[in-house]
């Protein structure tokens, strides 16, 4: 199947003024700047097949937002090639505009100014949307999102969850493929975040809209997100599907232990004790070579157990793994 979005190579330069130390550097550095050239991305290359959801993470400064920005033609790279839909955003904004919706978490494209209806219908206007598919998708996009209940207020009186869920619609007015999220659910309360976790889904699902999500909130990584593209000082340095990211960055399960009295001799050859509190004992162990039922097994033949329950892997413990990179 032919990539929506092709990456290959993909390098941006910034060029910043260089800083010099204390007051005399800080001074000389107004009076001669000093420029120098960094890195925000730096050789990236991926491919994005038609309906896949791709959480496209790292930590602050990764370069996930440089890279947003040259996929929707907003930044020039300094080299590299981009395809989206087989279109170059730098050769034809236009053509990949329109085959692309956009929602930035910090930023809004709605109208202050005009109420949440009005903003759409100028959109419409913009975006040379028919007015019968215009009507076709509000009816879509309200029913998901549960636009009705605000659609007469004016933009600025709109909380933020109401005026993300504006964002969102007004992003898909003109039924694009492939839809960037820059954190979505971002100061989001929990229905908020809810409801946009469920259009997301929907779109997918019926409408095959692929999606590229950029968060921090790894419930949305978690509950959305079939692959994940991580990246660290603007190169990408894990790309897969997030059971197998899991596996490989976290192999650890973990075992607590509650003991019904104190009990000096805890060791177990196969696990490693990472925490103790009181009569609470925390095992660390490695699937491929012990089996948590192995290791339950033979603790309670030594130890007073009085509980214990065994906690997976997850998400956060790999992207903790990844952080730990920086
Ligand atoms: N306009 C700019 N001028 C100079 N350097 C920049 C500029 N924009 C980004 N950078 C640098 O490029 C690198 C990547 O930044 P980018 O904003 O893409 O990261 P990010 O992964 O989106 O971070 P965050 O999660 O904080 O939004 C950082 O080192 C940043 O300081």
């Amino acid at each position: 199947m032919e990539a929506v979005i092709e990456v290959h190579d993909l390098v941006k330069e910034y060029t910043i003024a260089k800083k010099g130390s204390g007051l005399r550097g800080a001074l000389k550095g107004l009076l001669f700047p000093e420029k120098k050239t960094v890195r925000g991305v730096d050789g990236i290359s991926f491919s994005i097949a038609p309906g896949e959801i791709v959480g496209y993470i790292g930590p602050n400064g990764a370069g996930k937002s440089t890279t947003i920005k040259m996929l929707t033609g907003i930044l020039h790279p300094t080299s590299g090639s981009i395809k989206v839909c087989g279109i170059s955003p730098q050769a034809d904004r236009k053509s990949v505009v329109r085959k692309l919706g956009v929602v930035f978490g910090q930023r809004t494209q709605l109208y202050w100014d005009l109420r949440l209806g009005e903003s759409f219908e100028l959109l419409r206007r913009i975006y040379q949307v028919d007015k019968t598919s215009f009507e076709e998708n509000m009816s879509i996009l309200s029913d998901v999102l549960k636009l009705e209940e605000f659609i007469h207020t004016p933009v600025r009186q709109l909380s933020l969850g109401q005026r993300m869920r504006g964002d969102i619609a007004a992003a898909m007015l003109h039924s694009p493929s492939v839809l960037f999220l820059d954190e979505p659910t971002i100061g989001l309360d929990a229905d908020a975040k809810h409801a946009i976790r469920h259009f997301i889904k929907e779109i997918n699902r019926k409408r095959g809209v692929t999606v590229i999500l950029t968060t921090h909130d790894l419930d949305d990584v978690e509950q959305l997100c079939t692959r994940l593209v991580v990246v660290n000082h603007g190169k990408v340095v894990e790309d897969g599907p997030m059971a197998s990211l899991i596996r490989k960055l976290a192999p650890h399960r973990l075992l607590v232990v509650e003991l019904q009295q104190p009990f000096d001799d805890l060791e177990h050859p196969a696990a490693e004790i990472i925490k103790q509190d009181g009569l609470k004992v925390w095992y660390q162990f490695e699937k491929s070579r012990i089996s948590a039922a192995q290791l339950i097994s033979e603790l309670s033949q030594k130890l007073p157990i009085q509980d214990l329950s065994v906690k997976e892997p997850d998400i956060e413990d790999a992207i903790r793994e990844v952080y730990k990179m920086t």
